[in-house]
């Protein structure tokens, strides 16, 4: 089987988000965690999304684990393969977004990387290169105030030339509104003036559409859920795939025990939180202490959920309102504590699933990705809609039990998320 498109997606949330949409647009999809093994099974399967932890380590890092991943995409068949980042763009000078790039547009001999982390579902639009969460410019919405990637800047050419030498071209809204030939022109004119990248302006789908259908002939895009519709979107009408109805997996019940683990601090996160309030009970880890103990902390959280899990659905949490996350950023360790946090959580999943616990939310993509890498899960495949952006996923562990899983993006989900989520977790 030939892969239709390959995606490197540089967070575990991020890829479900992505794979969620490639499924809901009609392409067959799975989500692997890490690079997948050579044999793996691609029967049946239009686009594999391989779900790495790249989005906060060292540049040279991510490089190199994306490049595999290319390898092996390309080795698959796929002609195109999009580099999937968040539709927040979080990222640091240092990286991770310019660098993994510029690294794919040399192995993929791509003349112009198309970048747009555009997704009008969830509010996520770019306008003369600037990004706008809802309607606040980044700079402004709740991304300045990240734990790990605080975004300070809206003008993605200059965000995205703090990360790279490439030269950052724009194209602006009117033309990719004028359609696929418009933007074809645009893009080889700023390659024939020696850049190598452009940010491209992207308000709604339909926008998505055209910039899709063009960057199907490039052989490496960068972006975020918007631009994996547009690309399956174009897939599909080249005719390249067939269009798979209900492409999502309905399976069996799982049943078994429900708990949330929240490690995001995002706005949206925090008011999920409270909305739960009535429908669980909840354990407010304190970070602080977790730092300072964090086998004591675990051991004390997994005594409070295990008598409690039979009644039904907990949530625990270390999520922290701005003013904590800007004590905990200025502390000497800084550097450390967001991982240390979400190992503590990680070592929380793994004692609720062996508790017995078969229905797992996270909340936060660095979280997720250290439990579900604690979980020792090797992918997912892909279930109901719970949000835009945030599916339904059914591990494939091998030999671990039955585990369905929600990762939700940390600013994703309306506020009662948590319960829209167990309601199609069966
Ligand atoms: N109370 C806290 N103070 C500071 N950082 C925290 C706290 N709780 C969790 N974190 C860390 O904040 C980061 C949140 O990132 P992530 O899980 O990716 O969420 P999001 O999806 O919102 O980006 C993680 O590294 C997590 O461990
Ligand atoms: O594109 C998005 O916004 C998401 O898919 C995503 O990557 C979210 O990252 P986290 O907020 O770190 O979960």
């Amino acid at each position: 089987m030939t892969l239709a498109l390959g995606c490197i997606a540089d967070d575990y949330t991020g890829a479900s988000d992505l794979a969620n949409t490639l499924a809901r647009q009609g392409l067959r999809t799975v989500q692997t965690i890490g690079l997948p093994a050579a044999a793996f099974d691609l029967s049946g399967v239009d686009a594999v999304v391989v779900a790495l932890k790249s989005r906060s380590i060292p540049a040279a890092e991510a490089v190199a684990a994306s490049q595999a991943a290319e390898v092996w995409l390309r080795q698959k068949g796929a002609d195109h393969v999009l580099f999937k980042i968040c539709s927040t763009f979080d990222s640091t000078d240092a990286g991770n977004i310019g660098p993994v790039s510029d690294a794919l547009r040399d192995s993929g001999a791509c003349p112009m990387v198309v970048v747009t982390p555009a997704f009008p579902g969830t509010g996520r639009t770019v306008f003369q290169g600037n990004l706008f969460v809802g309607v606040m410019p980044l700079n402004e919405s709740p991304l300045k105030d990240h734990p790990l990637n605080p975004m300070h800047d809206a003008n993605l050419m200059r965000v995205l030339s703090r990360q790279t030498a490439t030269r950052i071209g724009l194209v602006p809204l009117q033309i990719v509104d004028a359609g696929p030939d418009a933007l074809r022109a645009k893009l080889a004119q700023l390659q024939a003036e020696g850049f190598g990248m452009a940010i491209v302006d992207a308000v709604f789908d339909r926008h998505l559409l055209t910039i899709g259908a063009v960057t199907l002939g490039y052989t490496v895009s960068t972006g975020a859920s918007g631009l994996g519709l547009g690309l399956a979107a174009a897939l599909i009408a080249s005719g390249r795939v067939a269009k798979a109805e209900g492409a999502a997996a309905a399976e069996a019940p799982v049943g078994g025990q429900a708990a949330i683990l929240a490690g995001s601090c995002s706005a949206a996160t925090l008011a999920q939180i409270d909305a739960f309030a009535g429908q669980g009970p909840i354990l407010r880890l304190d970070a602080e202490r977790l730092l300072a103990d964090a086998e004591a902390e675990v051991a004390a959280a997994l005594d409070w959920a295990k008598p409690r899990l039979a009644a039904g659905p907990l949530l625990i949490a270390s999520s922290a309102a701005p003013d904590q996350v800007a004590a905990m950023r200025a502390r000497p360790d800084a550097e450390s504590t967001g991982h240390r946090i979400e190992q503590a959580m990680a070592a929380i999943a793994e004692g609720l699933v062996q508790a017995g616990t078969r229905r797992l939310i996270v909340a936060g993509g660095e979280t997720s990705g250290a439990v579900v890498d604690r979980l020792s899960i090797s992918g997912f495949r892909i279930g109901a809609e719970i949000a835009p952006g945030v599916p339904v996923l059914r591990a494939m562990s091998g030999q671990g039990p039955d585990l369905l899983m929600a990762l939700k993006s940390g600013n994703f989900g309306g506020t009662d998320f948590f319960t829209d989520a167990l309601a199609l977790m069966h």
